[in-house]
Formats: C-alpha cells, sequence, structure tokens
C-alpha cells in the first residue's frame, strides 16, 4: 500500500510544528472541537494535491502571522519510497519537491500519494452538482487510465476555443472561421469520445464493488447507480455538436460533452438524497469511496489512503464499527478524527496495528500506552 511513513507539518492552520510517524493501517486522532484535527488531515492532504481540501483560499491555511505552510512525508509504496516536500507561501506561489527535485506537475505528487476523503462534502455525491461527481469518477479514471489526462487536457483546451468562438460574434463569419469551428468540433469529438470510453469502462469496474461494499456496510436495499456521458447515447459528439450548434450560438457555450457527464445515484427509482436519511447517505457515499479504493489497489501494486473526518458522526454504533472493520479489512492506510477518544476504541481487534493520537492546541501527541498492554507485549 501507499504508506505515510512520517509527516513534518509546519504553521498550518494551529499546527505550529508537528512531526509524527503513524501506524501503516488505522490511526486515529481525537481531541475537541477546534484542537486542530481536520487541519491535520488537511496538511496531508497539502502533501498529497499541494491544495486544500476545505478551502480554494490558500492564505487561509497558512498560520495567521506565517509566511508559508510547510508539510514533508515520507511515502513508501511498495518497494519503492519517495521525500515529498510541499509548501504555499501568502503570494499563493506553490513549491513541490520529490527526493529532493523540484516538481513541476502536482499530478505527480497524485501518483505517489493517492487520497481518498471522507469529510461533510462527501455528501455532495448526492447533494451536490454533477460536476462533484464527475470529480469523483475522474479520480478512480486518472487513476486506473494513464491516457485519461492528456484526453482530458485536450477536451478542456477545445471545449475553451469552441465557447470563445460561439461568443465572440465578429469571428464567426466566413471560410476561415467554419475551418476553425470545424478543427474544434474534431478535437472536442475525438477526446470527448475518448473521455467517455475510459469513464464508462471504470464505472462498469465500480458498479459491481459499490454494490457489494453497500451491502456490507448496510442491509440498505434498492439503491441504483448509473453513468450518463453528457450527450444523446444514439449519437456520436459529431453529430451531436453539429446538431447543437445553432443552440449553441445563440447561447455562447456547448451544451453536450464529456462536461456534462454524471452519475445518478437513485433509491427506489427517485434521487437518493431525496428520500435516504442522513445516516443512510452517509453510508452510500462511504461505500462509493471505498468501492474505488478497493479498485485502485487491485490494479496498483499499492493502496491509497483515506482520510475520514469525523467518522462517528452521523452513523450509530453498528454502521461506525461495520465501517471501521471495512476500512481495518481494505489495503490502505487511514487517518480517521472523532472527538470522543472512545467512540472508536474497540472497533478493531488486537491484530490490527492501531494508533491513537491526541490532539489539543494544535498539538498532537500519541497516547500512552496501557501499563498492562507494554508488560505483555
Ligand atoms: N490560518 C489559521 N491560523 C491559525 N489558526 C487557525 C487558522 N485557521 C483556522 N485556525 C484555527 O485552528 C483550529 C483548528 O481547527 P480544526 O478545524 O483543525 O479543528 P478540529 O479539531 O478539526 O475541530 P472540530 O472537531 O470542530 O472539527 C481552530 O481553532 C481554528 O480557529
Amino acid at each position: 500500500m501507499s504508506c505515510l511513513e512520517k509527516i513534518s507539518v509546519t504553521d498550518t492552520r494551529n499546527l505550529v510544528s508537528v512531526t509524527l510517524t503513524p501506524s501503516p493501517s488505522i490511526n486515529i486522532l481525537h481531541g475537541v472541537n477546534g484542537s486542530g484535527k481536520t487541519s491535520f488531515l488537511e496538511a496531508i492532504h497539502l502533501l498529497g494535491t499541494a491544495r486544500s481540501f476545505r478551502s480554494t483560499k490558500v492564505k487561509s491555511v497558512i498560520r495567521q502571522g506565517q509566511e508559508a505552510c510547510i508539510v514533508f512525508g515520507k511515502v513508501g509504496a511498495g518497494e519503492h519510497s519517495w521525500a515529498l516536500g510541499v509548501s504555499r507561501t501568502q503570494d499563493a506561489s506553490c513549491k513541490v519537491h520529490i527526493n529532493g527535485e523540484s516538481a513541476r506537475l502536482t499530478s505527480d505528487l497524485a501518483a505517489i500519494l493517492p487520497l481518498q476523503v471522507i469529510n461533510p462534502d462527501t455528501f455532495r455525491l448526492l447533494e451536490g452538482s454533477p460536476k462533484d461527481r464527475r470529480q469523483f469518477l475522474d479520480w478512480g479514471v486518472f487513476h486506473v487510465e494513464h491516457r485519461f489526462l492528456n484526453a482530458w487536457k485536450r477536451a478542456q483546451k477545445a471545449m475553451k476555443q469552441r465557447n470563445a468562438f460561439l461568443r465572440n460574434s465578429s469571428a464567426r463569419h466566413g471560410k476561415i472561421a467554419d475551418s476553425l469551428l470545424d478543427v474544434w468540433n474534431v478535437e472536442l469529438a475525438h477526446s470527448g469520445e475518448e473521455i467517455d470510453s475510459y469513464r464508462q469502462s471504470y464505472f462498469e469496474k465500480l458498479k459491481p464493488v459499490f454494490e457489494e461494499t453497500l451491502a456490507q456496510l448496510t442491509d440498505l436495499s434498492d439503491i441504483q447507480i448509473s453513468y450518463t456521458r453528457g450527450w444523446d447515447k444514439e449519437s456520436s459528439l459529431r453529430e451531436v455538436l453539429d446538431r447543437s450548434l445553432k443552440r449553441d450560438l445563440e447561447s455562447g457555450y456547448t451544451h453536450w460533452g464529456p462536461h456534462r457527464a454524471d452519475i445518478r445515484i437513485r433509491h427506489k427509482g427517485a434521487p437518493a438524497v431525496e428520500s435516504l436519511s442522513r445516516g443512510q447517505q452517509k453510508a452510500v457515499v462511504c461505500a462509493l469511496k471505498l468501492a474505488q479504493g478497493k479498485l485502485f489497489s487491485e490494479s496498483k501494486a499499492f493502496g491509497c489512503v483515506y482520510l475520514i473526518d469525523d467518522l462517528p458522526s452521523e452513523l450509530d454504533k453498528e454502521h461506525r464499527y461495520k465501517l471501521c472493520r471495512m476500512l481495518g479489512n481494505m489495503d490502505a492506510q487511514v487517518f480517521i478524527t472523532c472527538v470522543e477518544q472512545g467512540a472508536l476504541a474497540d472497533a478493531w481487534g488486537t491484530d490490527k496495528d492501531v494508533k491513537m493520537f491526541h490532539v489539543e492546541h494544535g498539538v498532537i501527541l500519541e497516547d500512552s500506552v496501557e501499563p498492562a498492554a507494554e508488560a505483555s507485549a
């Protein structure tokens, strides 16, 4: 599995200077509200993506009064090991180092430290916009299909150019304009079909794993998930782009394409968000995230790292413990936050390497091992 063997965090929210040696399996961070638990997960996220999962404004992540936040980590995956370093400064600049060398692409970080986040935002998979579900889907596709990123970039570029053309009425006349539009239509149609084929084949693998995971987690039945590609399933994207040109010109943007893909999640035929309780919704979104982690580790020689903020919230004891055991059985390193130390204390058997950390005013200390346990060790 991909495993964070050591991490040092400096000036990230209320964490002044924290160094931890986590368990390769389960790590629990407990402490009262505002102590710095989520900030620690955020620091791991910075290390794996150079971004926060809480805010698009990097300034809010840097400790007040400081110039930069810095996170270092040592990551082991199979036989390989990497030293990662990420720093973000007040002027929004970003420095990424991989094994001492400066790296340009944050996608390089994501490939080394693949992260799965489960937090209150994860509910957006049900209640959010198609963009949230596309991002979820594309995380999986990106990690299993290396050609996806290139196709995605090509589609983004072609879409941007096509939309600029649609909006610019003075540039829309004459033969040159027609041939330019044709170039972008061809490029968008080509890359869009390619993206769809990767998404479709990933979704076909994800669906049964999701259904099996959900059945293990809850007795909820009648949940259906389906993939829609973003344009009429009977026609090629090229045909659809040509057909919708008049409408696209009127509104100044491209109506159909891979940017409209979505995953539909329904319960008894209606949108799941409308009929499921909050706890049932959490079970569904957790099953989606767990399924994605399982597929990931099947396709790679290593598993991903889970960041789970406030695991106990919304779940009763039975579902909480089921989720914990399923996480424990996965090929994954897990970081969980909770308020009460006892909330998850006996969720795993003694065979699991569980480390508990107490978080208080931005200081994180590993819980001392019970004297009795020490004596018998
Ligand atoms: N840029 C910053 N500089 C310094 N402190 C900050 C900054 N941003 C947030 N804080 C403070 O950091 C503390 C830690 O917040 P965090 O969200 O990590 O707490 P938490 O332990 O996850 O709490 P909860 O259980 O309520 O989710 C809070 O007291 C917050 O006010």
